[in-house]
This record gives structure tokens, C-alpha cells and sequence, in this order.
């Protein structure tokens, strides 16, 4: 393919800078500008690079065609650190005809030319961007293409029962349906768990949202400080401080959390205190998860219950807080107690905050929106296939290429896509 380059290092300053190059006698041209040629492939060579435009001393490496990250000829140019220098060899080699690469194109060449399969070569541009061990572990083993091995048992399971599905339709006395019911429940397992370790990862990579809610005067504020540690939000003993809403963000325990305090929710005539509950009610739609917040030394009142209504139930921890005031005769019976004066209890929280998101362990692996995508269409093909088993065979099977499909495109990718703007757009130049 036509020959590419980039700067495979941040743009900056540095100890050095890695120059890269791929494609079609990328070799010749670079050693236009080098003192003497590359002799050995894979072999680090000190040379001088010198054109009209820039004068360094490098260390290059030559990869020849197809023993090379990208499976084609590739070159790497080892320069000084400044980005001038980077910039004008660079610039050297666009004028000699090369092409500035597109972000993620040498990765987008390894997969063209078979030195990885799609879900690896997303990989790679996650473990560049994880940012906690956890994330990097499951990035390496999608790097190493466990994810991929499992999508290829799943089809293969998937080929096992269409087969099986063939032999019912020609012989039906032969083969219990049940058998046949019994492998896509397996294959519907298999592929929730992946699922599960896709939305797992999504919330260690993008966060979540959690806003604290309650009427006024229960103590938001002041949990809100206990958990970012530190005094963000001012608290005060008037009821009705906190009016507009007040955003940190922290992690808590393996989770980034954006932790959002809002305004005391209670019907008031004071219009800018109206608009502050309108601003918290809004916030509450739109998270992740609510905490509800009520002041346990009082305990669970009419005016509480009244409030929590707004709420959708199953994203919300119930907390009571003052509990080193002592505990009014009422309370809810899911309620977690605390002081957020004395931050006693917070860990209960974070421990619930994990529960509620399901993070119960790490993910094993990284899986994309794309591929989630992907695996949802492959789960509604699976739960199809069974509810169409004992009446359509025949739909059945229809059901089960559709997943057979949906898995290909998962690992190779889908001829229609245009995967250079949907896959690796969001690559790092140079990757
Ligand atoms: N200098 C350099 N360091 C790097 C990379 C790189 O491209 N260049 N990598 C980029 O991500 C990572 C390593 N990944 C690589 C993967 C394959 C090949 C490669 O040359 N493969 C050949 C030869 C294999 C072999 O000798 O075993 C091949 O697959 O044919 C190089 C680096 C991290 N470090
Ligand atoms: N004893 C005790 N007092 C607390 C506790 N948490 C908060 N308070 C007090 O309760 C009062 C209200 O606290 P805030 O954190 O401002 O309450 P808020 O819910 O944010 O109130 P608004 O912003 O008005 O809705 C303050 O005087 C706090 O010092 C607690 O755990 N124990
Ligand atoms: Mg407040």
C-alpha cells in the first residue's frame, strides 16, 4: 500500500521521538536520506538523517515486508527529542511522496494484512487509553486474543446447533429437541457473561454519574464532601443552602464518579429555590444512581416518602444520615446508615455503589461498544432461535445464522463498514 508516516510519541518534548513508516518502499525512501543503507532487517542502526530541511543523528529500523507490526515494509526513525526535529523529517518524507497517516491506520494495516483480527486491534488503542490496572489487564487479554477465542467457540457452538437443527428437519426421530434447546441455553449464557464484562468495563472507562438527593437540611452537602474528601459544597445548618447543583469528581473504591449535590427537595414559593429543585430533579433523571438521603435521628417522615417517590426506586441507595444523633422511631427498611459529620459508614456506601453497578470483580476482558452492540443482536438472534424451536424449525435456523453473522462481524468485521472512520477514528495518530 501507499507509504505512510507519523509520530508514533506524543508531540512534545522529550528524550526522543519515534518516527514511523509503512507501506511500499518505505526502505528506499527513507534511505535517501540516511549516510549509509539499512543493512539488516530488525536490526537497530545509528545513521545520519540529512535533507534540505533538517540534520539528525538517529537510529533506525528497517522491518522487511511481511515481518513487521503491520505486515508491511516499515521503517522507524529514532530521533532527537525536539518536535522541530520530528516535524521536519517528517516533513521531508511527505514531500518525497509520502502520505501523513490517519489515526489508527498502521494498526488498520495490521488487521488488513492479517497480523490481528478486529477485536485485537481495538484492543489496542484501549490499552493505550486505560487508566487503571484493572482496564489494562482486560486490555492485554483482548490483546492476546482471548476475546476473540471465545467468539469463535460461541460461533462454533452456534454451528453446532444449526447442524444438529439440519438433522432434526431431515430426521426428525433422531434428535431430541431438548438437546438442541439445552446448547443455546449454554450459547445464551456464554454470551450474557460477555455482556456483563463489556458493561463492566464501560463503567471502569467511562464512570458514573451519583446524585444526592433529599430534602433539604438532611446532610447532601455534607456527604457529598465526606466522599470527594473534601469541603466542595457549602453546608450549613439553614435548611435550603444548597441551590443550584454542585459537581466533583472522585473515584470511589474502582469507580470514577462524578458525585453531583443538589438542592433540598421540598415545595417552596422562594422562585430561585423552585429553580434549583427543577435543576436537582433534572440531575436525578439523568444518573447513573441516587443517593437518597434522610436524617435518621428525626427517621423516615411523611414529607421523605413524599420526595422519594420522584425517584425511580431501583437506581437509589437509601441513606440515613446523623446517625451519631442517635435514630428517630422510623426508618427505611433497605436504609444504610451514616454520619456524614462524623464520615462514619461512607465505605458501606462504596461497597453498595459497587454492588448496584454490579462490579462485583474486574473484567476479564475489553469489549467495545461496537462489539457489545454486536453481542446484543447475537443474544435477541438466541432468545429468537429458542422461542421459534418447537414451532419453525426452520426459522429457528434463520435466527441462528443471523447470530452466526452477527460473530463474524464481531471478529472480522463487516465488508459494508467503513471501519477506517468507525473502528479506528478514535485511535491516536501514529497508531
Ligand atoms: N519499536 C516498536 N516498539 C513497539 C511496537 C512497534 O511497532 N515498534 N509495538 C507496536 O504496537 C508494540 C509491540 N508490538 C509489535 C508487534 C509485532 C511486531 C513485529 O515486527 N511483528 C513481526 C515479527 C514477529 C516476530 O519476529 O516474532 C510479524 O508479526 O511478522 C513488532 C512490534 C510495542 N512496542
Ligand atoms: N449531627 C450531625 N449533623 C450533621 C450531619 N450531617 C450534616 N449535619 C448538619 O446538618 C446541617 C445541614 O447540613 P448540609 O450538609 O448543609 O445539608 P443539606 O442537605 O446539604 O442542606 P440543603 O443544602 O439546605 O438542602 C448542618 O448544620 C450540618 O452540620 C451528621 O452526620 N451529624
Ligand atoms: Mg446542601
Amino acid at each position: 500500500m501507499e507509504p505512510i508516516v507519523a509520530l508514533a510519541t506524543p508531540w512534545g518534548v522529550g528524550a526522543l521521538h519515534v518516527i514511523r513508516i509503512s507501506g511500499d518502499a518505505s526502505k528506499n525512501t527513507v534511505e535517501a536520506f540516511l549516510d549509509k543503507p539499512l543493512q539488516k532487517p530488525r536490526h537497530a542502526s545509528l545513521r545520519y538523517f540529512s535533507s534540505e530541511k533538517v540534520e539528525d543523528q538517529v537510529v533506525a529500523i528497517w522491518y522487511s515486508e511481511p515481518h513487521s507490526y503491520t505486515g508491511e515494509e516499515m521503517v522507524e526513525i529514532m530521533c532527537h527529542g525536539n518536535p522541530a526535529i520530528a516535524e521536519l523529517i517528517i516533513e521531508t518524507l511527505l514531500d518525497a511522496g509520502m502520505k501523513p497517516a490517519q489515526p489508527g491506520e498502521f494498526t488498520f494495516r495490521a488487521f488488513l494484512n492479517g497480523k490481528m483480527d478486529l477485536t485485537q486491534a481495538e484492543a489496542v488503542n484501549d490499552l493505550i487509553l486505560a487508566r487503571s490496572t484493572e482496564l489494562l489487564k482486560a486490555g492485554e487479554n483482548t490483546l492476546k486474543g482471548k476475546l476473540s477465542d471465545r467468539i469463535a467457540s460461541l460461533r462454533n457452538k452456534v454451528l453446532n446447533v444449526l447442524a444438529f437443527l439440519q438433522a432434526a428437519m431431515d430426521f426428525p426421530e433422531d434428535v431430541e429437541e431438548s438437546s438442541i434447546e439445552e446448547q443455546l441455553r449454554e450459547i445464551l449464557v456464554e454470551t450474557e457473561d460477555l455482556i456483563e464484562s463489556a458493561k463492566t468495563a464501560e463503567i471502569l472507562r467511562k464512570g458514573i454519574s451519583l446524585v444526592i438527593a433529599g430534602r433539604p437540611n438532611v446532610g447532601k452537602s455534607s456527604l457529598m464532601n465526606a466522599l470527594v474528601g473534601m469541603e466542595r459544597s457549602i453546608v450549613s445548618q439553614i435548611p435550603g443552602t444548597t441551590r443550584d447543583y454542585i459537581e466533583q469528581y472522585t473515584v470511589l473504591g474502582k469507580i470514577p464518579v462524578n458525585v453531583v449535590d443538589t438542592a433540598g427537595l421540598r415545595h417552596t414559593d422562594d422562585p430561585i429555590e423552585q429553580e434549583g429543585v427543577k435543576l436537582a430533579l433534572r440531575r436525578i433523571e439523568e444518573a447513573d444512581l441516587v443517593i437518597f438521603l434522610y436524617d435518621a435521628s428525626t427517621g423516615w417522615t411523611d414529607e421523605d416518602k413524599q420526595m422519594f417517590n420522584l425517584i425511580q426506586e431501583e437506581k437509589t441507595i437509601v441513606v440515613g444520615n446523623k446517625i451519631d444523633k442517635g435514630k428517630g422511631n422510623e426508618q427505611h427498611p433497605k436504609a444504610y446508615f451514616v454520619s456524614a459529620k462524623e464520615k462514619t459508614g461512607i465505605d458501606r456506601i462504596i461497597e453498595a455503589i459497587h454492588q448496584l453497578m454490579n462490579i462485583t470483580e474486574p473484567p476479564k476482558l475489553l469489549v467495545s461498544q461496537r462489539q457489545m452492540g454486536l453481542l446484543e443482536k447475537t443474544l435477541g438472534d438466541v432468545h429468537d432461535a429458542l422461542e421459534h424451536l418447537s414451532v419453525y424449525a426452520e426459522v429457528a435456523a434463520d435466527d441462528l445464522f443471523s447470530a452466526l453473522r452477527n460473530l463474524t462481524t464481531l471478529i472480522d468485521g463487516d465488508v459494508e463498514e467503513d471501519l477506517l472512520s468507525t473502528v479506528f477514528s478514535n485511535f491516536c495518530i501514529g497508531k
